[in-house]
């Protein structure tokens, strides 16, 4: 399923992962509701694969990410880190797990506490996890900074000192401090000069290759997702409605929600720009609070077909390592 170059070993195993946030209404905040921000989503991560998470704001990309980390307690489901479930783990007991995944943020500037050296910020990890000495610490942070492409003179300083490409480098050097095995980088680069977005996610590159690091890289970047990923599942409404390499998902995409996003890319050619087919969807995204019966995108599928507003769509293997969920296919 991966090029030689990878492991066929599952790393990171999620399992009808479901992240329902609850909605409180009136003077006794009564639960009325909730928000089905993750709805059932299932997919294996390789060992040393980059698994790109695509689809468009609000589908639940990231608490898809920060629930498989286990930052929230899950509605229901497993999570499975190197064969250890920790999706029913209490919090507490997390904390021997905590090293192994760690997450890159989207927005350096926000994740950084601006009354933090850097030294302080990158190191603030072995503080609660090793038993490193004060020397050992110092060392290890400067060889963090050397890793990331900082320069050691400026560990005394503070993040606004920093560009925010050097500030993401910050937020890299610091989920590296405990030598994780599993990284989910949430939208690194969207906040960056797109002239250092290339620099930030080379490095990121690199790190993995150096350290075999497995990589949850959620984008609603496309082209930058066709570039890093080595598979890529596609989120819809808070569910996995396709999943394959990435050659396959961009040269063959089945879901018509996947057809209708890579429709959207932009083409940088004009004179394959006039050719491009575009997929328009009708329609808003339906809220997560009252997602449709039925297939969730069966409201604005081009395709839909009455079986789809009726029944959830099985998800098939419709070639070895090509899934979709789509009554099309079943
Ligand atoms: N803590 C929360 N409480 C209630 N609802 C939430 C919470 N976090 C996220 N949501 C809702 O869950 C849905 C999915 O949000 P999420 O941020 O995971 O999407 P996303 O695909 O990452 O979008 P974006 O790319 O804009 O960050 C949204 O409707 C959002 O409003």
């Amino acid at each position: 399923m991966l090029d030689d170059t990878k492991s066929n070993k599952v790393l990171v195993e999620v399992k009808d992962l479901k992240m329902h946030f609850p909605i409180h209404a009136g003077i006794f905040k009564k639960r009325v509701g909730e928000v089905k921000a993750v709805d059932g989503i299932s997919f294996d991560i390789y060992e040393g694969e980059t698994l790109g998470l695509v689809g468009e704001s609000g589908c639940g990309k990231s608490t898809a990410g920060r629930a498989i980390l286990r930052l929230y307690d899950i509605t229901e489901g497993s999570v499975k880190i190197d064969g250890v479930e920790i999706g029913d783990t209490p919090q507490p007991n997390l904390r021997k797990m905590r090293p192994t995944m760690q997450m890159v943020f989207q927005d350096p500037q926000a994740s950084l506490n601006p009354r933090m050296s850097v030294a302080a910020i990158i190191g603030e990890p072995l503080n609660e996890h090793s038993d490193m000495s004060k020397a050992e610490k110092r060392e290890k942070v400067l060889s963090l900074m050397d890793q990331v492409g900082l320069n050691r003179d400026f560990a005394n300083r503070y993040p606004h000192e920093f560009s925010g490409g050097q500030r993401q480098r910050i937020g890299i050097a610091r989920a590296l401090a405990l030598n994780p095995k599993f990284i989910v980088c949430d939208e690194p680069i969207a906040a960056l000069d797109v002239s250092i977005q290339a620099q930030v996610v080379n490095l990121l590159e690199d790190l993995q290759e150096e350290f075999g690091l497995t990589y949850l890289f959620i984008s609603h970047d496309l082209s930058m997702v066709r570039h890093i990923a080595d598979r890529v599942a596609v989120m819809y409404l808070g569910r996995v409605v396709e999943l394959a390499s990435r050659e396959t998902l961009f040269s063959d995409p089945k879901h018509p929600y996947t057809q209708a996003l890579l429709s959207a890319v932009p083409e940088p050619d004009p004179w394959l720009e006039e050719k491009v087919d575009r997929i328009l969807l009708e329609g808003d995204v339906p809220s997560p609070s009252n997602p449709p019966k039925g297939c969730n995108f069966c409201t604005r599928c081009p395709q839909v077909m009455e079986i789809c507003k009726t029944e959830e769509p099985p998800t098939v293997e419709i070639a070895p390592g090509h899934i979709a969920a789509c009554h099309l296919y079943s």
